[in-house]
């Protein structure tokens, strides 16, 4: 059985990752189940760099087939904040600070002008160092208040025009069929077994 590091402690994203990998065969490991504590630090200045920062550090330590997802919400009345530093918006992996920080800068903003988007960009290192990029987005819009209390992160606030609901209002399934990261895992399956023979 194929085992696949996720670089990541994001739990969040890890459960989908989970769902995602699990069924097709592979162990999932994430760096919340390796004995040492990892940091990286993510000084890129894009989606890519730093997805490719995580991933080269971790497959070259562990040499095991490694994944890293850098992601970030981009708000366009706010120039595309806070996109790379979504997790450190207000304060650092405080989703609560982060959520409301970003309905107060938005607070004199209405409706079609709250237009946003989730980017996802994946790379996965072969311990041999080949690498494979994708990456995915969705639009949608920034609501006034948090509606539903799944998915992670800023989902309770990201608006899914086409299905009617907050992303926090979706099963993992449904999220994940049209996620920024559904659809950039979805591009990396398509070129992932040609890639890995
Ligand atoms: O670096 P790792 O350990 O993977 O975990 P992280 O949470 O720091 O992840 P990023 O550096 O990629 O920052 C992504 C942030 O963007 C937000 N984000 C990304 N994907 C999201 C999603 O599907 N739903 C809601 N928020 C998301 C959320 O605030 C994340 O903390
Ligand atoms: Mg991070």
């Amino acid at each position: 059985m194929e085992k696949i590091l996720i670089a990541t402690k994001n739990e969040g994203k890890a459960r989908e990752y989970r769902q995602i990998f699990a069924p097709k065969g592979f162990t999932v490991v994430t760096l919340n189940d390796l004995p040492e504590k990892i940091e990286i630090e993510e000084n890129g200045k894009t989606f890519i760099e730093n997805a490719t920062l995580k991933a080269t550090a971790l497959a070259e330590q562990t040499n095991v087939l490694t994944l890293a997802d850098d992601s970030g919400l981009c708000v366009d009345a706010l120039a595309g904040a806070p996109g790379i530093y979504s997790a450190r918006y207000a304060g650092d992996h405080d989703d609560q600070a982060n959520k409301a920080k970003l309905l107060q800068e938005l607070k004199d903003v209405q409706g079609q002008a709250r237009s946003a988007h989730f980017h996802c960009a994946i790379v996965v290192v072969k311990p041999d160092k080949t690498r494979l990029v994708v990456e995915g987005k969705v639009d949608g819009l920034i609501l006034e208040e948090e509606h539903g209390t799944g998915g992670f992160g800023y989902d309770p606030l990201f608006y899914y025009p086409e299905l009617g609901r907050s992303f926090a209002e979706l099963s993992m399934e449904e999220k994940n069929k049209v996620s920024h990261r559904g659809r950039a895992v979805a591009m990396l399956l398509e070129k992932f077994d040609e890639w890995w023979d």
